[in-house]
């Protein structure tokens, strides 16, 4: 058997706002082929990336790569789960979440180049009813717009930043009741999120603190966004300083349950999931090892 490091590239043609970029031709130019075996496999629909990490690291890659954004990385690291294979990462989606979190170069020759020469990590992973989350989850208008992005048509941030100010006009914060460590809360949701990672993608730090190996979740609170408050947590975002600016509220826990008062709408990894009134979210600490990096 051949000791070359063993890569699987999975690729979602339908991912990013570039479309053209000839991605196996950058690998196959980019990959040293004396060190690295690998193939590429492209996903034919949604959540067929799931079944085709499980087949790859049944098949004994070392390292399953998501050629995508957040939706692809979130379907290849939940089908990593449980297995011997680390999850890598060519960023090709409009946000990149974990990808900017991690380090990995947005470029995608430096990102190949690295992949080559890996380190690898072990990160927590979330849940909210059951459903793994790597990056962030959410309930309330950041679930709500990534509904109607969904539906948008055209993809991008500016296509973000339209519907999102769209939405703003419309949309109402729903009551919520959040329990955690013991203690319960009642207050309105506007946003809550629940961040693993930093950042929402496209470097919008909704929680700048979050440490993604620390076996906690780093929850914030938006109860409601009057105008005034929707710049300085757009602000916030931007700058990564909305712990500091006081426009939404802190904590850490691993485990919290919240009960809506009506359906309300949430997201993983920036993916709308549905509606529900009862969510429990949990994180499981570092439950996936990930390729990032250039070994030392
Ligand atoms: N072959 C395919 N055909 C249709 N949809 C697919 C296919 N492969 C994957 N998908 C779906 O496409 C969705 C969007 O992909 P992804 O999130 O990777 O890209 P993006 O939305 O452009 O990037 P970002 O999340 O960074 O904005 C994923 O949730 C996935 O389920």
């Amino acid at each position: 058997m051949s000791d070359k490091l063993r890569i699987c590239f999975l690729i979602n043609p339908n991912s990013g706002t570039n479309r053209r970029q000839d991605v196996p031709a950058l690998i196959a130019q980019h990959l040293p082929a004396d060190t690295v075996d690998y193939e590429v496999r492209l996903t034919q629909y949604a959540g067929h990336a799931v079944e085709l990490a499980r087949q790859a690291a049944e098949d004994g890659f070392r390292i399953v790569v998501a050629v995508g954004g957040d939706g692809t990385v979130n379907e290849v690291g939940r089908g990593l789960l449980g297995t011997r294979a680390a999850l890598g990462i060519l960023p090709r989606g409009s946000g990149n979440g974990l990808a900017r979190h991690l380090h990995v170069p947005l470029d995608l020759a430096a990102a190949i180049r690295q992949l080559a020469r890996p380190t690898f990590q072990r990160i927590d992973v979330g849940y909210i009813n059951e459903r793994p989350f790597f990056c962030t989850a959410g309930l309330g208008f950041d679930a709500h717009v990534s509904k109607c992005f969904a539906l948008a048509g055209t993809r991008g941030l500016g296509t973000y930043v339209q519907v999102a100010l769209r939405e703003y006009r419309r949309y109402r914060p729903t009551p919520i009741t959040v329990t955690m460590q013991g203690q319960t809360t009642n207050t309105d949701c506007y946003v809550l999120a629940f961040a693993n990672a930093a950042q929402y993608g496209n470097n919008a730090y909704i929680a700048p603190l979050a440490d993604i190996s620390d076996g906690l979740l780093d929850l914030c609170l938006i109860d409601a966004l009057p105008l005034l408050r929707a710049v300085r947590v757009s602000l916030g975002l931007a700058l990564g300083n909305l712990p500091a600016s006081g426009a939404a509220v802190y904590h850490t826990c691993s485990d919290v349950q919240v009960q809506a008062a009506r359906d309300l709408g949430f997201h993983v990894d920036g993916d709308y999931v549905g509606d529900a009134q009862a969510f429990d979210v949990k994180l499981e600490p570092l439950a996936l090892e990930v390729a990032v990096g250039v070994k030392k």
